[in-house]
């Protein structure tokens, strides 16, 4: 049973709690991946939890868009002096579930702790790495990942930043030719960091190598100002993340020492000798790295989205269910229970997609950092799809959860604004995702066709080697499985004939490409799906505990599969691997699984672990005194400070005296 069913809390919510039946923290350990790691993520909140530097003034959204900079800038410095004094690192803090809600709007030096840093140990070589970390040990540089520009942020090939190599001085020359060629978007660029990674197109003898990577220095380490040649600033207010200091460059002929370009895969010797990279990609290893770290912070989003939903479904009573009894929490409509519990099973998946996509990423790497680059394009792929699919996936989530409370959703003291801002980008940065699916379909299509031509496929894609029978009739989690196989390798199939149908009748391959990428897109999400489902599967088989931790599991895993057999079910009709009837079973119980989770709603998103400071939300506070709390925060809004605005006095009331003319 939960550890704080003492708590004192509305009569709703102490009902939902008391009907659990499954020991709460040992699914949080679960979720925190060990006894040891919920205790040190515990500890960690109780030093952030107790500082009161972490208090905002007055609540960020009345501050000014400079204000609120100043203000998370301020937070994010005192954390680095915090942990620097507590010995703790801080991008494991930063990482850690510990630090949500300290900064509520994106964080300046969010970008050099986790792309600028693997960025340097990625890409440089050991000297300069030893160099340049010890600047950043020291907080002489703090730097971001200046890849994007005006003209150009998903196709890299066209990137217009020019680092051109001048054997006489041994430099490398930055320039900025156009206007698109403006860099745009990295996070702290505008006023926070004074170096930035940056990608450029390398051309050395006239030649041009294609993008590369250099150690840009572009603010004096004393004084802050903008070096001579380098051109600064913030991009303006945005959707969200409004304190990340995204900012814009330009280079005037910027010169920089030869060893900045950064030398781990690919060098420029002194004679301006090109010496090529063992796989052409690695330049790009950053954007992989960042793309699995994705999967994880979408889930972890997610997680409080339906951590607040689902506790004001349980506090909030709407109409009526049977005629003239008393209005029934939400919680009890069915509807409402499949806006929730799917999203919740969301959460599970991505947490076993995550572990897994991190685990595989450890281990290619350590091959990589041996010289086997053979299992790169399927990390590739196998990133890309997760982080389209949990990006994607988590969003929709969050905004389902925000749709299901209403009203009271739409308030930015339900939080949900910002955690909608937060989750959509990252459809957008790191990869877009529809070019991210084309990535995924680009390895299936490939795959698919190597093994028609007799070659052995890597182990994510092996069972496009030939067509999956599933067995009738079999809806056991293995059947389902077998199932989703044949529906994506009929959907492969399907899309690869189509694309040979299109050349055939005269079309070059790169327009058939084209014509066929909506189902390009499908058989790369059907994939990846495919991938999300057998991990649930695999890891709730393996998972470890007490049987209702593990009856849990197991049915959030059946609701998930059920769930996207129900949404896609086309596609199984369509390969024949699951019948009309089939499919109306599987609805049925995907309708009885909601009734038996919903009674352990509360204490499965109680088991997330977030107190009331990180859901900083009114409608997801742990005792659910939610109208109270809605109340005493529309308070706080400036323009409750007097009974009669100004405004009144300058536009209402000259107005009024007017009065109408006309009689309308
Ligand atoms: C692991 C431990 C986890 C620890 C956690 C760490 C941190 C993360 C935690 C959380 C993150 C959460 C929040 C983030 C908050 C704020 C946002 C912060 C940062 C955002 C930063 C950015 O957005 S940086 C800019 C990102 N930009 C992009 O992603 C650009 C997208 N474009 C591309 O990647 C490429 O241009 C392309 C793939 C679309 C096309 O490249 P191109 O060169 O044109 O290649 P093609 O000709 O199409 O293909 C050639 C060939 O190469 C293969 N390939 C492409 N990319 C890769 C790759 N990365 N690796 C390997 N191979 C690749 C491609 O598939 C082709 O292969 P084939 O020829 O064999 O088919
Ligand atoms: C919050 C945020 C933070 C960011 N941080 C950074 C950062 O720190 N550093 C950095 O360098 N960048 C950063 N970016 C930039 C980000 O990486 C790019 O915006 C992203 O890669 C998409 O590129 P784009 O903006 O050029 O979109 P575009 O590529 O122009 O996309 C526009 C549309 O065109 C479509 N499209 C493009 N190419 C294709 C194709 N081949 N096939 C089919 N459709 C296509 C897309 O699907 C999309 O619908 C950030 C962006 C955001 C929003």
């Amino acid at each position: 049973m939960s550890s704080h069913e003492t708590r004192p809390c509305v009569p709703d919510l102490k009902k939902e709690r008391l009907k659990c039946d499954f020991n709460v923290e040992e699914l949080t350990n679960l979720i925190d991946g060990g006894k040891e790691k919920t205790a040190l993520r515990r500890k960690l909140r109780s030093v952030i939890s107790s500082e009161s530097a972490y208090i905002d003034p007055i609540p960020p959204e009345y501050m000014s868009h400079e204000d609120q900079f100043s203000n998370e800038l301020r937070k994010t410095c005192h954390t680095a002096m915090l942990m620097n004094k507590q010995n703790i690192d801080i991008k494991t803090l930063q990482l850690s579930k510990a630090y949500i809600g300290v900064l509520k709007d994106g964080d300046p030096l969010w970008v050099h702790y986790h792309v600028f840093i693997p960025s340097i140990t990625g890409q440089s070589d050991p000297e300069q790495q030893k160099i340049w970390m010890e600047k950043i040990r020291t907080w002489k540089i703090f730097g971001t990942y200046a890849q994007t520009e005006l003209g150009h942020g998903t196709f890299l090939r066209g990137l217009e930043t020019t680092a051109t190599y001048d054997r006489e001085t041994r430099e490398f020359i930055l320039n900025s030719p156009t206007i698109t060629a403006t860099k745009w978007w990295p996070g702290g660029l505008g006023h926070t960091v004074n170096f930035a990674a940056v990608m450029a197109q390398l051309y050395v003898g006239g030649k041009c190598y294609g993008p590369h990577m250099f150690m840009v220095q572009l603010r004096d380490e004393n004084t802050h100002e903008s070096l001579p040649g380098v051109t600064l600033g913030e991009i303006g207010p945005r959707f969200g993340l409004n304190t990340n200091g995204n900012g814009f460059l330009r280079f005037d002929h910027y010169r920089i020492p030869r060893r900045n370009m950064l030398m781990k895969h690919a060098q420029v010797l002194e004679d301006g000798t090109y010496v090529k990279p063992s796989h052409s990609k690695l330049s790009y290893g950053t954007m992989v790295r960042v793309r699995v770290g994705i999967v994880r912070d979408t889930c972890i989003q997610l997680q409080q989205a339906v951590t607040i939903a689902t506790r004001y479904s349980a506090v909030r009573h709407q109409s009526e269910l049977i005629p003239g009894e008393p209005e029934p929490q939400i919680l009890d409509y069915q509807t409402q229970q499949f806006k929730i519990l799917p999203q919740i099973s969301s959460v599970f998946a991505l947490f076993f997609a995550a572990n897994s996509v991190i685990d595989a990423y450890y281990s290619v790497t350590a091959q990589m950092d041996l010289g086997d680059m053979s299992l790169l394009p399927e990390l590739h792929a196998l990133s890309s799809g997760l982080k389209a699919l949990s990006a994607s996936d988590a969003s929709r989530g969050v905004e389902i959860c925000r749709l299901s409370c209403g009203g009271h959703g739409y308030l930015a003291s339900s939080n949900f604004p910002r955690l909608y801002t937060q989750t959509t980008c990252a459809i957008t940065y790191e990869g877009e995702n529809t070019v991210l699916w084309l990535q995924v379909a680009r390895y299936i299509i490939k795959s698919y066709r190597s093994a028609q031509n007799g070659n052995n496929l890597k182990h994510s894609v092996s069972y496009l080697s030939k067509q999956p029978r599933p067995v009738r009739g079999d809806l056991s989690n293995n059947g389902l499985l077998e199932a989703f196989k044949a529906a994506v390798f009929k959907l492969v199939s399907d899309t690869e004939g189509r694309i040979q149908r299109v050349c055939a009748k005269g079309q070059n391959y790169h327009m058939a490409w084209n014509q066929c990428s909506l189902q390009l897109l499908k058989c790369a999400e059907a994939h990846t799906r495919f991938y999300v489902c057998e991990q649930f599967v695999r890891k709730v088989e393996m998972a470890k505990g007490t049987e209702n931790v593990k009856k849990i599991l197991k049915n959030l895993c059946r609701l998930y599969l059920t769930h996207h057999v129900s949404v896609n079910s086309g596609d199984f009709l369509k390969s024949g691997s699951l019948s009309q009837n089939d499919i109306a079973v599987l609805e049925e119980e995907m309708c009885s699984l909601l009734e038996v989770l919903r009674p352990q709603a509360v204490s499965i998103v109680d088991a997330f672990d977030f107190d009331d400071g990180q859901l900083n939300s009114c409608l997801g506070c742990w005792d659910g005194d939610v109208y109270q709390r809605l109340y005493d925060e529309a308070l706080k809004s400036p323009l409750n400070k007097t009974d009669v605005p100004e405004a009144y006095y300058k536009y209402l009331r000259p107005l009024m005296q007017v009065g109408l003319k006309s009689s309308l």
